[in-house]
């Protein structure tokens, strides 16, 4: 039965119902192994667009086009496969829509009857809610053309065609065409929306009523039954700090809005910029604050786009119902290979060599240079990192020392150091690997730089504000440390553009990197999938799978509809929503909960059936934060 709510809608066929034009389609088989098989077909489809955006008349752009197609009867059935497997993507998703609302839809369309009805009868559409044109054939099966009688082929032929249905009630009108506005222009039809998900025209964009990416975007502003949960279209993200472009392809490919902005931006920038935001994607730079978080009126996650969180207001976001997802061992790799090469670097001392090798000076001696064979590596946090390190070093010949405030798996021959002290005191070579918890601010300073020994080397590729950085230049003045790599600093510049200020600079045998640890192309490139493939698979099923603040579940399929409720963790959350879901009768199919200090995270799979009341309860429960549904 139609719902009487529903206005009549009208829909387009070409570049709307389908991402193509059927003609062109058309052509392209028709001419398969023609000499001139390209040029043509690119004319065909010069001429498709001209007559699309108004440049042209219809009936010309369909004349012309018809000459130049050579198209045989026994063509048609091949391209109406073809146009099976090109039904729009947001057609294709709602075609439950279709079926429940048959009587409400027509296709109305300049395109060809031939080989429009068997495509949407898939879609339960009739024949006689079809209006389309006719080709007409020679003796031997050649098209020759369309038939002149039909309304459609006419100039203001939609027009002409939609008085004819003399349609009572609302009209909508959806294509992507200037003849599908010009319904709308005619005063026959109340609303015309833009349908862009497979072209946009900006002639017909600029005149419509409401420009549509997805057919979802219809149904969700016209509160019409969907597939999803929400249009993806209104997915706003926005990345930060150059991410690699694939990350900005991959949720493109989702459908959602990307914005990019190259540098990192400051609170009040970010304060600024964050408004409307469904999903925040940063690097290293940018601090997600309390006051950013307070500003964030449509945060879904944040995507950390690095291995540290540090930056990120994690109690915050989890108390806001948002997960945090990283990259934690995307780029881990990547930094172990700076971290040897830069001992081997400092070892040989070609930070003071290089720059006077290119100032002409020839410095050949042996003078405070080793090989790091046999030499003891002091690792400090034996994570990812320092243990792959451990295994790295150990293969060309250094002894592993480690120490981490965690009991770590101890691997190779390292050896465990039970305080920093004792690490400091015995090794050649120190290297920090630990996370950026605010308790390591100063974790090395002067203390600890006099325990190394005299002419240690000391590499920073974790935090700047791990060390204190005045007493490390101090100690490299002095000659107490032989020499210093240092890849991150308390203070970075935000973009390419600042200067880089630092006691570092200019000091002998120091070897100072624009925080590059992990800018490789291949780490570069992992993160841009992992993280949003983590970030999409929690919007689409509720997995918080290695989120870093989140009780992380790992959801089975969806068996029917997934209510998810993210509450403040206190007693009673979970009996309240199954006592709502028990009065109004609805079945449970699986349940799936866990919790944290601070929130619970639950997950529901109903039935399908269920009056909408149910889901105004579940809203209203106490100490909800957040709620959503996943049809
Ligand atoms: N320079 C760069 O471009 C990059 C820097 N990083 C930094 O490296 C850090 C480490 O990365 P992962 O190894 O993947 O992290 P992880 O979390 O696997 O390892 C960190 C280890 O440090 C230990 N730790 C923390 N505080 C400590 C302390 N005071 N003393 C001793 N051990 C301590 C922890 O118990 C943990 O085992 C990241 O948190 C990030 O800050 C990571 C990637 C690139
Ligand atoms: O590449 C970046 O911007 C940050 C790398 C880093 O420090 C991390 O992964 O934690």
């Amino acid at each position: 039965m139609a719902d009487p709510q529903l206005p009549y809608l009208l829909i387009d066929f070409d570049s709307t119902f389908t991402q193509v034009e059927g003609l062109d389609e058309l052509a392209d088989i028709a001419l398969q192994g023609h000499p001139d098989r390209e040029r043509i077909v690119g004319e065909i489809r010069a001429l498709t667009d001209s007559g699309m955006n108004g440049s042209i008349s219809f009936s010309e752009s369909l004349r012309r086009r018809l000459g130049l197609l050579s198209a045989r009867r026994e063509h048609l059935p091949l391209l109406v496969e073809q146009l099976k497997t090109k039904v729009s993507d947001s057609i294709v998703r709602n075609r439950g829509f279709f079926e429940q609302f048959r009587g409400r839809v027509y296709i109305v369309s300049s395109g060809f009857r031939e080989f429009i009805e068997p495509v949407v009868a898939d879609f339960g559409i009739d024949a006689d809610h079809v209006l389309a044109n006719t080709f007409t054939y020679d003796a031997d099966g050649r098209i020759t053309g369309f038939d002149p009688e039909n309304v459609l082929s006419q100039d203001g032929g939609k027009i002409e065609q939609l008085r004819r249905l003399d349609l009572q009630g609302k009209v909508y009108v959806m294509g992507d065409g200037y003849t599908d506005y010009q319904m709308r222009e005619s005063g026959l039809a109340d609303r015309f929306y833009a349908f862009t998900e497979n072209v946009s025209r900006d002639a017909v964009v600029a005149r419509a009523d409401e420009v549509v990416p997805t057919f979802d975007e219809f149904l969700y502003q016209n509160k019409l039954p969907m597939t999803l949960s929400y249009p993806k279209n209104r997915i706003r993200v926005l990345l930060l700090e150059n991410p690699d472009a694939r990350a900005a392809e991959l949720f493109r490919a989702e459908g959602y809005q990307v914005e990019s902005v190259p540098g990192g931006l400051d609170e009040d920038e970010l304060v600024e910029r964050i408004e409307g935001v469904s999903i925040l994607g940063i690097r290293s730079k940018t601090n997600v604050t309390p006051r950013v978080l307070e500003a964030a009126n449509r945060l879904i996650a944040v995507g950390a786009f690095c291995i540290g969180t540090n930056q990120i207001d994690l109690v915050g976001c989890m108390q806001k119902g948002v997960p945090v997802f990283n990259a934690p061992f995307s780029n881990t790799r990547s930094v172990v290979e700076l971290a040897l090469g830069e001992i081997i670097v400092l070892a040989r001392r070609i930070p003071e060599k290089n720059p006077k090798m290119h100032q002409g000076e020839w410095d050949k001696s042996a003078k405070g240079s080793f090989e790091i064979r046999g030499k003891k590596l002091g690792i400090v946090g034996y994570g990812n990192i320092g243990s792959q390190l451990s295994v790295v070093a150990e293969a060309v010949g250094m002894q592993v020392y480690y120490y981490d405030v965690a009991e770590k798996l101890q691997l190779g021959n390292a050896v465990k150091c039970r305080t920093l002290q004792e690490l400091l005191q015995q090794v050649d070579v120190v290297t920090l690997h630990v996370d950026g918890r605010k308790d390591n601010t100063n974790l090395i300073g002067a203390k600890e730089f006099a325990l190394m020994k005299p002419g240690a080397l000391f590499l920073n590729n974790a935090r700047g504000h791990v060390v204190d950085v005045p007493a490390l230049a101090a100690a490299l003045r002095s000659g107490h440390l032989g020499g210093a790599a240092v890849d991150v600093f308390p203070h970075e510049p935000k973009t390419n553009q600042e200067v880089f200020e630092s006691e570092l600079r200019g000091l002998p045998n120091v070897l100072i990197t624009p925080h590059i640890g992990g800018s490789t192309a291949e780490a570069q490139r992992n993160i841009a999938e992992f993280v949003p493939e983590r970030i999409m698979s929690y919007i689409n099923t509720g997995n918080t799978q290695q989120s870093v603040n989140f009780p992380n579940i790992q959801l089975p399929q969806q068996q029917a509809h997934r209510l998810i409720h993210i509450h403040a963790n206190v007693p009673g959350v979970l009996a309240r929503i199954n006592n709502v879901l028990a009065n109004r009768h609805v079945n449970i199919l699986g349940q799936y909960l866990k919790t944290n200090e601070h929130i619970g995270y639950v997950i529901t799979d109903i039935d399908k059936e269920y009056e909408q009341e149910v889901i105004g309860e579940l809203r209203k429960v106490e100490h909800t934060i957040k709620f959503r549904v996943l049809y």
